[in-house]
């Protein structure tokens, strides 16, 4: 946390400069109550309403400072929360592909938001609640000066107790805290995932699921937000002990000083107006400190996220031969999936993948695209050893299209251009390409219409074809189709098959079920895998 405090230097002295202003405005405010009952004392009026006039401009100058103080602090702290949500998603950016996969999205996005919250309210709030008090207990000091050093004295004995009391707390509460925030992570996955199966619990007459899976999610999240809650009260009891005992004392011991006339009647109320400063401040000091000490392991867990190898690879310049396979084999752990396979995907030829369910289809496009690098045996793209490529420049040239394409919720133009530009015409082309100019044209805004969450407003097979033509759109030369229009119906499937097969340059090799007899015909070859 003190990495984005002092990264935001400049604009947090402001606000600590703001903050010692109104300090000062305060503790001023707070002798000069003195003044007024010394004068009140001695009935005179005159210079008793000449400082309540003064008071009065002091309490001004305060809360026009106070305004800019909320409004900065405030600033910089979201500038901060902005910046540590902006180094999470570039940590996000470098991760591997199976170091993302290690957590749910679910988690990913309550460190974004939850985590945030979290950090923005125990952490900066917190934090900058003690420099407050820090400032105003430092002025505070100094006006007690005003009337005598024992005062002062017997300040900083009570403070430094009532500091030190609560400390024994620290660790259980930096303990507690992070695993609050851990259970809030998994209550949004829960939560996420419960949700994201609402289409299927429908069809099941199962929705009362997602009510029965929130209680108990939440009930476990409010069991560890209510053990941290009781242990913030141990440690917020021991500081109001502190202070309630440190206010009366001071008045005892100002009083006994008016007494034996070392210090004026008037004294009383301002060394109590000031102790309570000084008591408030260190009361709740050591809370507040446990506070923004307990967020330091929220961001231990955000480093680690597993980054993708710095190894520099072999780059791709210009693919100009295809893939050759030989005596490749892979398992997960222990279980061999692929075993010795010898394939050749020449450049612009087009191939099919058959065999039955589990022969591991999908783990060998997953090879050829780079995801899953620890096979045996060799694969030569381009010259190179597959694995040695390096993991941006294979994914430049090899289009994966997976099972289940991923629709951003936008316009198609949006999920097409994933934020990168293209022309309009470069945007047709692409449709014409993977057959969806007509079904485009007859949308409302055309590109630009909107097609909901997850791209709820196109069939599946529409949705396979938008996320055809984002990579046709980015030329890639390879293109791997995993089952890739199994849920077109027979006519469209075939209308997408024929147009990639007729694209003389384009390398295809699609896992298919269904091969069709008007495809099989222009296939080059067709890889055959078996179970093992
Ligand atoms: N991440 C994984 N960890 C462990 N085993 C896996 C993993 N992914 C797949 N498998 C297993 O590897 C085998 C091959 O899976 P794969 O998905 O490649 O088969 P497939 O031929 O594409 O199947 P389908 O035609 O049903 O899609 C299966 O037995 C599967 O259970």
């Amino acid at each position: 946390m003190f990495f984005y405090i002092k990264r935001f230097w400049k604009e947090n002295s402001i606000v600590f400069l703001l903050m010692l202003i109104t300090g000062v405005c305060q503790t001023v405010a707070g002798v000069l109550t003195a003044y007024a009952l010394n004068a009140l004392i001695e009935f005179d009026y005159q210079s008793f309403f000449i400082i309540l006039l003064i008071i009065l401009g002091v309490y001004f100058v305060f809360l026009l400072f106070m305004n800019f103080e909320i409004n900065k602090q405030s600033q910089t702290m979201q500038m901060m929360s902005t910046t540590i949500r902006m180094d999470m998603t570039e940590r996000m950016e470098r991760a591997s592909y199976s170091g993302f996969h290690e957590k749910q999205v679910g988690t990913y996005a309550s460190w974004l938001s939850t985590d945030i919250n979290t950090i923005e309210t125990h952490g900066f709030d917190q934090f900058y609640a003690v420099v407050k008090g820090v400032i105003a207990t430092f002025t505070a000091i100094i006006g007690l000066f005003v009337f005598h050093w024992s005062i002062v004295l017997w300040t900083l004995l009570i403070s430094g107790l009532t500091l030190l009391l609560p400390k024994m707390y620290q660790k259980k509460l930096a303990n507690v805290s992070l695993k609050t925030t851990e259970e809030g992570e998994h209550f949004l996955s829960r939560i996420t995932d419960v949700l994201n199966g609402f289409d299927t619990l429908f069809s099941f007459n199962l929705l009362k699921k997602i009510t029965t899976d929130t209680e108990k999610a939440s009930l476990v999240l409010a069991k560890a937000k209510n053990k941290r809650a009781s242990i913030i009260a141990k440690v917020a009891i021991l500081g109001a002990l502190g202070n309630i005992f440190g206010q009366l004392s001071i008045l005892g011991l100002t009083g006994y000083l008016a007494f034996l006339s070392v210090v004026s009647v008037g004294a009383f109320s301002a060394t109590g107006n000031l102790a309570s400063t000084v008591f408030n401040t260190v009361g709740n000091l050591s809370q507040q400190i446990a506070s923004f000490q307990s967020v330091g392991p929220i961001f231990d867990k955000f480093e680690k996220i597993k980054s993708r190898s710095q190894q520099v690879n072999q780059k791709i310049d210009q693919v100009d031969s295809g893939i050759i396979l030989k005596n490749m084999s892979y398992a997960y752990g222990d279980k061999q999936v692929l075993e010795h396979i010898n394939q050749v995907f020449d450049l612009g030829k087009k191939y099919a993948i058959v065999g039955a369910s589990g022969s591991g289809k999908t783990t060998l496009l997953n090879i050829l695209n780079g995801k899953l690098t620890d096979y045996t045996g060799s694969i030569i793209f381009n010259g190179y050893e597959l694995n040695a490529l390096s993991g941006y420049d294979l994914r430049e040239a090899i289009l994966y299209l997976d099972q289940q394409p991923y629709l951003f919720d936008g316009t198609i133009r949006d999920n097409i251009t994933l934020g990168e530009s293209f022309t309009d015409e470069e945007i047709m082309l692409a449709l014409e390409q993977s057959s969806l100019q007509e079904v485009v044209a007859q949308l409302p805004n055309g590109i630009d219409t909107s097609i909901g969450e997850s791209g709820r407003l196109l069939s599946g097979g529409q949705k396979q074809r938008v996320t055809l033509a984002r990579g046709l759109i980015r030329g890639k030369q390879i293109i791997l189709l995993d089952e890739g229009t199994s849920s077109l119906d027979q006519k469209s499937a075939l209308e997408i098959e024929e147009s990639l097969m007729s694209q003389k340059d384009l390398t295809v090799i699609m896992i298919t079920h269904h091969l069709r007899e008007e495809i099989k015909e222009k296939l080059d070859d067709v890889l055959r895998l078996s179970s093992q």
